[in-house]
């Protein structure tokens, strides 16, 4: 379990402008449950993963991981705290001159384990990863998503309780990032580990996260389970988590109305119930329906004759669904920014320096 306690950063304390970048972040992830955390670019999302890993030290605020605070360590102590939270970077960033099982057994190395220790455990993650047949590879024969389960046996070395996910989707193919995310929950079940999911790809977010978090300017503006958010008209996040392609509009004397709903609170043929009880004609301007968890969520924009849009929408609440009259509206916030981006030479070379260290 990993608790966040008003954590902030400042950098250029004492300088003539500083710049807070983290705002009193707090959040708290279990055993077992995958945080997502997303926001456009400059939110803040690197320096958080580069505060709660202890990279770099927060101005203020805990990081408490199983009930200890790790930002109360001394520089000794903090060496040993680095190893509750294993990181999965972007790009992996392996040691190129490495093999994979080279790579994986760095932070073992570092601990001073035995060289037999050493050998069987990395034997038991690259196997845990599915890569026992790759021991013996450079990082430029394996391809990126077989670079990314090299890091993630790498970060899982020292048999950390809390798994750091910084953007490490980020450049893989859609079959690569599948089975990235099908090991990061694997590994969360496996080992109990309390995960927390940096990246600004939503698709992957609804596909693994228990519970997701948007930061900007420094602050968790929003935060829920996943299933609460995307049921939510009224949350960007929700929003941005239901893609959906543009609606038609609700011509001269038709009214839209945006209906928001999950399917184990709604009778499957709702809307012809609709249409049924209020004797008026329903047409769909728009829709998407996505399966979470075996649940199916709906976002739909239906035409009603002018006039019963008050009605329809009374009754559809009465069947337990969220609607409204008007388009579905557009996210005022982009919470992913839009960008991709990928860590540069300079940036990249630092991490695997930090890595290693
Ligand atoms: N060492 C530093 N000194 C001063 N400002 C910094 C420093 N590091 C980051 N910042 C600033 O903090 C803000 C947040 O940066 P950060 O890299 O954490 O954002 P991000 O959400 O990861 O962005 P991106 O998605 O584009 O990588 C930015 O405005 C950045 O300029």
């Amino acid at each position: 379990m990993i608790e966040v306690v008003g954590l902030t950063k400042v950098f250029g304390v004492g300088s003539p402008n500083p710049t807070t970048v983290l705002d009193e972040v707090e959040f708290t992830v279990d055993s077992g449950e995958i945080f997502a955390v997303v926001g456009p670019s400059g939110a803040g999302k690197s320096t958080l993963a580069r505060c709660l890993n202890l990279l770099e030290r927060p101005t203020s605020g805990k990081v408490v991981v199983n009930g200890e605070d790790l930002t109360a360590l001394g520089t000794s102590g903090l060496r040993d705290a680095r190893r509750r939270i294993g990181t999965v970077f972007q790009s992996a960033s392996l040691l190129s001159r490495r093999t994979a099982a080279q790579n994986v057994a760095l932070p073992l190395e570092y601990l001073g384990a035995t060289k037999a220790s050493t050998r069987s455990r990395v034997a038991d993650l690259l196997d845990l990863v599915g890569l026992a047949d790759k021991a013996n590879l450079y990082p430029h024969q394996l391809s990126g998503g077989q670079r990314q389960r090299v890091g993630i046996a790498r970060a899982l070395a020292l048999k950390p309780s809390v798994l750091l996910s910084d953007e490490a989707t980020s450049g893989l193919d859609p079959a690569a990032t599948d089975t990235f995310l099908r090991l990061l929950t694997e590994v969360r079940d496996e080992l109990g580990l309390a995960v927390v999911f940096i990246t600004h790809e939503m698709d992957t977010i609804v596909r693994v996260a228990d519970t997701v978090g948007r930061l900007d300017h420094g602050r968790i503006v929003e935060h829920g389970r996943l299933e609460e958010l995307v049921l939510d008209p009224d949350s960007v996040l929700g929003r941005a988590l239901r893609p959906r392609g543009p609606s038609a509009s609700a011509t001269g004397d038709q009214t839209a109305v945006n209906v928001v709903y999950n399917s184990t609170t709604v009778p499957a043929d709702w809307l012809t119930r609709l249409g049924g009880s209020l004797g008026i004609p329903i047409s769909v301007l728009g829709a998407n329906v996505q399966t979470i968890d075996g649940t199916a969520f709906g976002d739909l924009t239906v035409s009603v004759p002018a006039g019963h849009a008050s009605a329809f929408v009374g009754a559809a609440s009465e069947l337990g669904l969220a609607a409204r009259v008007g388009e579905a509206p557009e996210p005022d916030t982009d919470p992913v920014g839009g960008l991709e981006h990928r860590a540069d030479g300079d940036a990249l070379e630092k991490k695997k320096a930090e890595v290693a260290a």
